[in-house]
């Protein structure tokens, strides 16, 4: 896993922790094969680590600043095989071919839930902060019988150095939401 520090950064431009990216590619279980899709790719961080572990990843987000830096981290990491696309998720993937879905971006969720679901994407990993986004995403799943989802909630803290030791400082905890499709 890269550092978080090894990337180019824009302030105000978010990037997935290093642990929770640790996480969520575990999750994935990318195989050199596959061609997945990072919906709301903000600072390339997601895109950079699951393009070193598959065929080709397509990512994406609206917003210009987001392009830039991810584009900038694409160029530092030398990954070639990305294609980067500005526009709104929803709208983008539905003309993709791809088997994985990476969703760290969940504005209209249910409309981007919709197109991976139909399309069978074998595996979808959202990350989520806002509770609300969670329980959208769970009783969505509820009313689909073809995936297994597992929710977990992961609390990363960091040590700080105080004067007698080290005291543990922690972030805001991270929903990893991970839908499977059930070979039948
Ligand atoms: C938390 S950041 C993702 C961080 C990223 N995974 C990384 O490692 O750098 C979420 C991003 O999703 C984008 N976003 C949210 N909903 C979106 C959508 N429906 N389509 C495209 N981009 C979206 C936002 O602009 C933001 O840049």
């Amino acid at each position: 896993m890269l550092r978080d520090e090894d990337f180019f950064r824009i302030e105000g431009v978010p990037i997935t922790k290093e642990e929770i990216r640790a996480i969520s590619i575990g999750k994935l279980q990318l195989k050199p094969t596959d061609v997945v899709v990072d919906i709301g790719c903000g600072s390339g961080g997601m895109t950079v680590e699951i393009a070193r572990r598959c065929k080709f990843v397509y990512a994406i987000d609206y917003s210009e600043n987001a392009i830039v830096t991810t584009r900038k981290n694409l160029e530092l990491f030398n990954i070639k095989n990305c294609k980067l696309i500005k526009g709104k998720g929803e709208e983008v993937i539905q003309s993709l071919k791809f088997n994985k879905a990476f969703v760290g971006g969940t504005k209209n969720i249910y409309k981007i839930l919709d197109i991976l679901t139909h399309k069978n994407t074998e595996s979808i990993v959202i990350n989520t902060i806002v509770l609300e986004n969670t329980a959208k995403i769970l009783n969505y799943f509820e009313n689909i019988d073809r995936y297994n989802v597992e929710v977990v909630n992961v609390v990363v803290s960091y040590g700080k150095k105080i004067n007698n030791g080290h005291m543990m400082l922690s972030k805001n905890p991270i929903n990893i939401i991970t839908c499977r499709l059930i070979d039948r």
